[in-house]
């Protein structure tokens, strides 16, 4: 089946939909270069996996894609704010149900506070459910003079620093793909079953901000508070507010992975990668004639890119007319990762072309992986302040250019890690090694986290 979109927009092409656009996905596979793929040893085995993948259920609906597609476009005309969350990069080991509701918890608890200070709904994606890939650096790593490939995340290899365990496996995709499941049905599970009851969130917000550390927070906690009480006084339905829209994201990295669990939408005919409602594009792996860019140019989940400092715009203009040629509002998101001491030189230019263009996207800020370097104890860090003022010039350059603020990206997690540096608990170099437990970037803990909120929600309330 082959439907042609009759449009007199010249840049609106007609993608095939149906078995003829399955057949097309599958083509592009072996003419693109992708970079940053596993060298699967055993082709044979891969080619089980992929079998394997093809016949089991979709993790999402394209129904739920295009709601997040509207909620997204919400967000780029300034009428919701977006909050993305979650690990650099999820393991199997930790797919608990402990930690999946702290991370949770965390982000329901920055969204509420984000809801205030923005007065208006927040977006609430987590960065879970499939976040099992890494782009990295190197393909290799060498410690004491033994040099094996680098890790790329649980859905290729292990962390264990041994030969067999660094080496790919295609088994790991459908072991992502049961962790991504069951990861999923306990989200859906927490956000529709009561536990993200918003009279609990404030509870667990009031209790943060009971500690001297946080003291600081408390005039917006008791803001929120008198907020609360006033709907109470008015008769607010509660009730209709224990559950909440969450989403899944993920960095769309493994293809052999990916274009298995894209699948053929019955109601449109036109192609969805299920494993997630949103999927992204790494800053390493965004080049146009890629076969990254080509995978999200044939779906129609929301997409997102990453921008870095050296974004080229003229790039970035020919990424939209390829990712987004028809201009769906909420189809493609930009999340420009510049670094602190670089956005407010490198941010303005590309805004202003991309606004002068007349494409528009949503604009989110990812303050984590311009701002990495290794503390003085050796460890990949990232301090709290630079990534506090990376939002904050995010806001200020949005604000003189008149543009749009959408949202937020960051790494993080529920538990009481030592990875990052400083928040009120002044986190040091030396704490680093009491808990770092990231297997690749550095995440804010979950006080951390709540203070970017409690911060971000100040410069939303001045925006
Ligand atoms: O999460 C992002 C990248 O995968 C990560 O920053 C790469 O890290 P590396 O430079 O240690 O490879
Ligand atoms: C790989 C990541 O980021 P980037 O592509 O921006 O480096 C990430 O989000 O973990
Ligand atoms: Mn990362």
């Amino acid at each position: 089946m082959s439907v042609t979109t009759s449009t007199s927009d010249p840049i609106a092409t007609s993608l095939p939909t149906g078995d003829d656009a399955l057949a097309a996905l599958t083509a592009a596979a072996s003419e693109l270069e992708a970079a940053q793929q596993p060298s699967w040893p055993d082709t044979a085995a891969l080619a089980d996996v992929i079998e394997t993948l093809r016949s089991y259920p979709p993790l999402v609906f394209a129904g739920e894609c295009d709601i997040l597609t509207e909620r997204l476009a919400a967000a780029a005309e300034g009428h919701a704010f977006v909050l993305q969350g979650g690990d650099c990069a999820e393991t199997f080991a930790n797919a608990t149900a402990d930690n999946i509701r702290d991370r949770i918890k965390t982000i329901l608890q920055m969204a509420a506070v984000l809801t205030y200070g923005a007065s208006k709904p927040v977006v609430k994606v987590g960065r879970m459910a499939g976040q099992y890939a890494k782009p990295r650096s190197s393909s290799i790593e060498t410690r004491e003079g033994v040099t094996l490939p680098a890790y790329r995340g649980d859905m290729v290899n292990d962390f264990a620093f041994h030969e067999a365990a660094r080496t790919p496996d295609p088994q790991r995709l459908v072991q992502a793909y049961h962790a991504s499941s069951a990861t999923l049905n306990l989200v859906r599970a927490f956000t529709t079953g009561g536990f993200a009851d918003l009279r609990y969130v404030h509870e667990w917000n009031r209790g943060f901000v009971r500690s001297t550390a946080n003291a600081k927070y408390e005039q917006l906690a008791r803001a929120i508070d008198k907020a609360m009480r006033f709907m109470a006084a008015c008769g607010a339905d509660f009730e209709a507010m224990r559950t909440v829209e969450f989403f899944s994201a993920h960095e769309a990295l493994v293809l052999d992975y990916e274009r298995p669990l894209t699948r053929i939408d019955s109601r449109t005919g036109k192609l969805y990668d299920t494993s997630s409602h949103f999927v992204w594009i790494g800053e390493r792996t965004r080049q146009l004639d890629g076969a990254h860019i080509d995978f999200v140019s044939r779906i129609s989940n929301p997409v997102g890119v990453k921008l870095g400092p050296k974004a080229d715009i003229d790039e970035v203009l020919r990424m939209i007319d390829k990712v987004d040629p028809e201009r769906t509002p909420g189809r493609l998101t930009f999340i420009t990762r510049m670094g602190a001491g670089t956005i407010r030189e490198a941010l303005p230019g590309l805004l202003d072309k991309v606004r002068a263009s007349g494409a528009k996207a949503t604009w989110i800020c990812d303050p984590m992986h311009g701002n990495t370097f290794e503390s003085t104890t050796g460890y990949k860090t990232r301090s709290f302040d630079a990534i506090v003022d990376e939002v904050r010039g995010f806001f200020e350059v949005h604000q003189s250019l008149g543009t749009v603020p959408g949202g937020i990206h960051v790494e993080l997690t529920g538990n009481d890690v030592t990875e990052c540096l400083g928040g009120a608990s002044q986190i040091i170099d030396t704490d680093l090694e009491k808990r770092y437990e990231s297997l690749c970037d550095p995440r804010l803990n979950h006080q951390q986290s709540l203070e970017l909120a409690f911060l971000v929600a100040e410069m939303l309330g001045q925006a």
